[in-house]
């Protein structure tokens, strides 16, 4: 197909969502120019002169996280960035480039082994292959391709999950549990809750999504975006990202952004939206997007850690103890999730869903 073909709206659709063929069939058309659907308006794209190069998120040492010195930096940069990484966090370093080898895999296979995963074809609700965000409400597509896993079960994963990035990704959740549950213990200390019963267990981690995410190479970096902005709905994220680097979060002053620069063998922690409202706005879910790359592909793999969809969320009583106002409405966890996935990103416009004003 000749490349100017994909500025017919039409035809973009077909190829990219609708033929499993993605961004990645589209970069590697050789195109010159970047398709209209692509183009951002100005005011969202990423220009250098909106990044600021003294200032970064911390890098924390997890090799004694039960250290009071590296629980009070976890929470500090929790309060402050919403944005750290960890090193020295006990994943195995083989278990990180597995995954990212599988996701590769995954996105070389042909198109009409991918197709099958698409919305339209899944045949399971839990296993999505899809390209930008939300195709149908957003005014300029994104410059990425994805593959999202809802974890459920073991068994689950085993018979729905492509057999191309299976295992690995399993293995991936698997050995980030430790880890995930020291942040939850830590950040839980400084709200006052002293033991994570059952019932506090599901609401910090009762669901897990992973996502493979693939960011094939741009013809042109300035007039879009791999990911707009958005903050993420999860309790917390842990992002796995390849050297290439890319992500860029808000920096406090609100005007500017820091990049989240690659270092090797370490991941990202985020906050998500679920943290901020069960922590009454202490820990931020903070702003973060995603430049595309001229040069090189780029891939992430995020595991987003949840409350449980059928878990009511809300500020937690020993954080209102002290008398602080509440300033988030309870929600029925699926419903903030399904007001999120509905629209185009749009920064911190999610959390306005639950604001008492
Ligand atoms: C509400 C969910 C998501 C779906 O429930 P459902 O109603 O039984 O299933 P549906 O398949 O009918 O999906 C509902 C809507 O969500 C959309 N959706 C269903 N998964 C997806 C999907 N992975 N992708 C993008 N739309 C989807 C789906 O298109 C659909 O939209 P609509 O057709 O307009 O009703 C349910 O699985 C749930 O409550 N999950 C809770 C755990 C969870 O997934 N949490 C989200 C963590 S993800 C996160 O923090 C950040 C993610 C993120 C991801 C991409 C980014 O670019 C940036 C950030
Ligand atoms: O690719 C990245 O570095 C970040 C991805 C991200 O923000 C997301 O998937 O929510
Ligand atoms: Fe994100």
């Amino acid at each position: 197909m000749a490349p100017t073909t994909m500025n017919n709206p039409t035809n973009l659709i077909e190829f990219v969502m609708l033929e499993g063929n993605g961004v990645k069939g589209l970069s590697e058309m050789g195109l010159k120019s970047l398709p209209n659907q692509y183009i951002q308006p100005l005011e969202e794209r990423m220009s250098m002169i909106k990044v600021v190069s003294q200032e970064s998120i911390p890098i924390i040492d997890m090799s004694n996280w039960n250290d009071p010195k590296v629980g009070d930096a976890i929470c500090d940069a929790a309060e402050k960035w919403g944005f750290f990484q960890v090193i020295n966090h006990g994943i195995p370093i083989q278990v990180l480039e597995n995954v990212k080898d599988a996701t590769y895999r995954f996105y070389e296979l042909p198109s009409k082994e991918k197709v099958k995963y698409t919305k339209e074809n899944s045949s399971s609700k839990h296993v999505r292959y899809g390209s930008s965000f939300t195709p149908e409400a957003e005014k300029a597509l994104e410059w990425k391709d994805y593959l999202s896993l809802f974890y459920v079960s073991e068994d689950e994963a085993m018979a729905t999950w492509p057999y191309a990035c299976r295992d690995e990704a399993l293995e991936y959740m698997k050995m980030s549990e430790t880890l995930i549950k020291q942040l939850l213990n830590v950040l839980m200390k400084r709200l006052n809750v002293s033991q994570i019963d059952e019932k506090r267990e599901s609401l910090l981690m009762g669901s897990k999504r992973i996502n493979l995410n693939y960011y094939p190479i741009c013809p042109n970096q300035e007039l879009t975006v791999a990911i707009g902005r958005h903050s993420d709905v999860s309790t917390l994220t842990v992002l796995l990202q390849d050297e290439t680097g890319g992500l860029y979060v808000r920096a406090e002053d609100h005007h500017s952004w820091i990049h989240v620069p690659p270092v090797s063998g370490a991941l990202v922690i985020n906050i998500g939206d679920a943290l901020q409202i069960i922590s009454n706005g202490r820990y931020k879910s903070i702003e973060h997007r995603v430049t595309t790359n001229e040069s090189n592909t780029r891939v992430s793999v995020p595991i987003f850690v949840n409350p449980s969809p059928s878990d009511v969320i809300g500020p937690l009583p020993e954080v209102l103890a002290n008398g602080e106002k509440q300033i988030y409405k309870n929600v029925l966890y699926s419903d903030y999730v399904k007001h999120f996935f509905r629209k185009a990103h749009d920064g911190k416009m999610t959390i306005e869903y639950v604001k008492i004003d």
